[in-house]
């Protein structure tokens, strides 16, 4: 993808936040044009001193206090906008991108590793927003500042301005060149970064799996080739930013030597006054400084044009399909018509020709071996995925609707495993419903065989870790059941809902959660005896048993 493009992906960003940066930009301009006033006052003062020209000097001083004031004001109020905007557009960046994250579409498996996603959001947002609310606005300045310092140097010495500004060509031709090679050395550095905050990330996560696997050691040893891959690419990088800066330098201080000995040779000659050499070697700083500003902000702008690529990538994800969700009153079935579906780029159809009406209240237990396909089938259901062939559809006695996102606040699904998340138990079930009342939350938690809720210390505001850390495998089990039923739906998904529950506890949990859904359509997909025998039918997948 070309340039062209990231900066249009920057600019589209930016909505809502030009005007801000405009303003501040302005101010920075105020700000040039009263340091230019400051050379001139110093100039006046510096000549009516050497009797050069008259005036009053205790005029121009106090000018020359009232021009620093306001310069001081200005760099203050500058300050305050570039890091307000800078805030703002961060807070936007990330709201935009972890709300594509949200709602993107699922294709079997995540297209970017968390640690990368949460690099991006990071990272890069911090080095797109800060390019365009502290270095854009400076950029401007600076070009005015070189412009303005140029025609008031003129005014003292055409000669000298032009030779000044004969740098600016070579300058702006290295820059091209300089702001390429930033750019790829930059990405590859951002990629190893997003590296190992996915490894830092994943392994914490697992911290006591890989303990007990005895792998710690080759785990750190990871992070260490890791960082020496990083720390070989920042070298380079740093070797070519101190090389090319080095060489803009050298190119600056010529012209600053030049500038000087020619104001020593005009002072001796007596063609030169001395305020007007002030004067001029200030210009010559006002110049020189906004070109080796600009060179400074041309590897900030490769870099953020590296990332903006890195979050555009993101931005790209596609969505799900978004709109005003279809709830279907009553007990509500799902029939599915001769479905087919393989993983984007696998090569083995998971479903094939698969159809199955699972009629108003019914309850269905879906068992077959591992990897058979089960939960690829309740993935499709959800939406989660799309057949390649056939249709799904679900019933009342009014209506019938083809699924998509839209339907899937009709199905309340419960996730293999643990799936709660941290905070307080109250929070995790609230997931299910926001308004669900201290009653509600009562009747959930009963009915899901997870009353011992209560008997812990803070009851239901004892605070879990990630994972539910702190609870067994088979309590955080029950606390994700109760948080499953609290949602509104009347199709349940349960995917091997009780699977660390003993036996008796099970057995309990099947007879609550029947009498609790009488008119709900219930589909199992279990490995259990003991929920299949409270079905009306079984399916072994492509195959109707009872
Ligand atoms: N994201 C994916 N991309 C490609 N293939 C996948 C993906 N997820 C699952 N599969 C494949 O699809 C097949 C069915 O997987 P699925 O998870 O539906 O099985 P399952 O019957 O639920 O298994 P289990 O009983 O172990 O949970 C498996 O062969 C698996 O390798």
């Amino acid at each position: 993808m070309g340039l062209k493009q990231h900066i249009h992906w920057l600019w589209n960003a930016t909505e809502g936040l030009r005007l801000p940066i405009l303003f501040n930009s302005i101010t920075g301009i105020l700000r040039v044009c009263v340091s230019l006033s400051f050379v001139w006052v110093c100039k006046q003062l510096i000549d009516i001193a050497s009797h050069t020209t008259d005036g009053s000097i205790g005029y121009y001083t106090a000018l020359l206090i009232v021009i620093v004031a306001i310069e001081l004001s200005l760099s203050a109020w500058n300050n305050y906008l570039e890091n307000k905007n800078d805030i703002c557009l961060k807070n936007k960046l990330r709201h935009k991108l972890f709300t594509n994250a949200m709602l993107s579409a699922w294709s079997g498996k995540e297209g970017f590793h968390s640690g990368d996603i949460l690099n991006r959001m990071e990272e890069d947002v911090r080095l797109v927003s800060e390019t365009f609310c502290k270095i854009l606005p400076s950029v401007i300045v600076a070009c005015f500042q070189l412009f303005a310092a140029f025609l008031f140097l003129t005014r003292l010495d055409t000669q000298m301005a032009w030779i000044m500004i004969f740098i600016m060509p070579v300058f702006l031709l290295l820059s091209k060149y300089y702001m390429k090679r930033m750019r790829y050395l930059t990405k590859d550095i951002r990629t190893s970064e997003s590296r190992i905050q996915s490894h830092i990330q994943e392994k914490i996560q697992h911290k006591v799996l890989i303990q007990t696997l005895g792998q710690n050691d080759m785990v750190i040893g990871k992070l260490g080739l890791l960082q020496n891959i990083l720390y070989g690419q920042s070298l380079k990088r740093i070797g070519f930013t101190l090389f090319s800066r080095t060489l803009v330098m050298a190119g600056f201080a010529t012209g600053y030597v030049i500038a000087f000995l020619w104001g020593v040779n005009g002072i001796y000659e007596g063609s030169v006054p001395f305020g007007v050499m002030t004067a001029f070697l200030q210009l010559v700083g006002q110049i020189q400084r906004p070109m080796v500003d600009l060179g400074g902000y041309i590897p900030s702008i490769a870099q953020s044009v590296a990332s903006a690529e890195r979050l555009k990538e993101l931005s790209d994800i596609p969505l799900e399909k978004q709109g005003v969700q279809l709830t279907l009153d009553g007990s509500t079935g799902i029939r599915i018509e001769n479905i087919s579906f393989t993983y984007p780029g696998g090569t083995r159809q998971v479903i094939q020709g698969f159809s199955f009406d699972f009629i108003p209240g019914s309850r269905t237990a879906i068992i077959g071996e591992t990897g058979t396909g089960k939960s690829t089938l309740i993935r499709l259901i959800l939406s989660l995925l799309y057949p390649q062939k056939g249709k799904i559809y679900i019933y009342n006695r009014q209506q019938e609707i083809v699924i998509s996102p839209l339907t899937r606040c009709n199905m309340v699904y419960v996730p293999q495993g643990n799936t709660l998340l941290s905070g307080t138990i109250r929070d995790n079930l609230l997931l299910g419903n926001p308004d669900a009342t201290e009653e509600e939350l009562r009747n959930v938690l009963t009915t899901a065989v997870a009353e011992f809720v209560y008997g812990l210390p803070d009851g239901i505001d004892t605070v879990c870790g990630e994972k539910g850390a702190g609870l067994s495998e088979g309590q955080a089990q029950c606390i994700c059941i109760a948080r499953g039923l609290l949602r509104a739906g009347n199709i349940l998904l349960l995917d091997e809902f009780s699977s660390s529950l003993d036996k008796g506890t099970e057995q309990l949990l099947m007879e609550r959660l029947i009498s609790k859904t009488k008119d709900k359509t219930l589909i199992f997909i279990t490995h259990r005896e003991t929920v299949a025998e409270y079905c009306d039918y079984i399916i072994q997948l492509g195959r109707k048993e009872k």
